[in-house]
């Protein structure tokens, strides 16, 4: 349903990923796993329209999406939570999640959200900049599935969240799966949380994806060995 196909991205003279494909499937969640400056924010930005220099194909469901801007990839399914998170520290909680609203169309803020997130609820009036870290993972999550996509980009959603709260998240990462039908690309370093999480496993380095295995056959040592320096 998703696909990348020899997709090229530079930052000015410097070719930092040369020709890289990908599939995502209906209902599937895949780790895009590598150490720092392999390449998974370049290549998550890059889907979602934010860099300028990028060719090849990225199609959602016969969408062709190379050449939109990101506020069309949105509108075509696509939603993206970025690395470091990027909520709206001075709006409230409830005013973050709606924020994401405009694109759907929704009018209320759709129950399974709380279901899933129940703090938001309880936090609703807080600003998001008081949230801890976890929180405004959750946070925006939340702005991003009221969005309501086909396909969830999540780039490093551990980075600076405590293990139990780790755990917690790879749950609700299935629970979206399962309950909304939509399919994950999460760009991640660690693996106890994609192996808790993720269906399939890609290690990218220098820019290119260098190992592709299904969650069943992982080869837990050998990941390790891509994400040790
Ligand atoms: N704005 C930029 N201009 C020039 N080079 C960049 C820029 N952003 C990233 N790079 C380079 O592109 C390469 C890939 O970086 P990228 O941030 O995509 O890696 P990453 O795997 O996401 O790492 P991290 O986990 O640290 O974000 C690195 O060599 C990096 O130095």
């Amino acid at each position: 349903m998703f696909y990348v196909k020899d997709l090229k991205v530079s930052y000015g003279e410097s070719q930092v990923i040369g020709g890289l494909d990908l599939e995502l499937g209906e209902g599937e969640i895949l780790a895009v796993m590598g150490r720092n400056g392999m390449g998974k924010t370049t290549l998550f930005k890059s889907i979602i329209g934010l860099l300028s220099q990028t060719s090849g194909s990225i199609e959602l469901e016969g969408t062709e999406l190379i050449g939109m801007p990101s506020y069309k990839r949105v509108r075509n399914g696509l939603a993206y939570v970025p690395q470091g998170r990027m909520i709206y520290p001075k709006m409230t909680v409830t005013d973050n999640i709606r924020a994401g609203m405009d694109v759907s169309k929704l009018k209320k803020i759709p129950p399974y959200i709380y279901e899933l997130f129940p703090v938001l609820k309880d936090m609703g009036k807080r600003m998001g900049g008081n949230l801890s870290g976890g929180q405004q993972q959750q946070l925006a999550i939340a702005r991003a599935l009221v969005t309501q996509p086909k396909v969830l980009l999540l780039d490093e959603p551990t980075e600076g969240i405590q293990p139990s709260i780790i755990k917690e998240m790879a749950r609700t990462l299935k629970r979206v799966r399962d309950e909304q039908g939509i399919s994950i690309l999460v760009a991640e370093q660690v693996l106890s949380f994609t192996l808790d999480a993720c269906d399939r496993f890609l290690v990218m380095e220098g820019g290119a994806i260098v190992h592709s295995t299904p969650r069943e056959s992982v080869d837990e040592e050998g990941i390790k060995k891509f994400l040790s320096v």
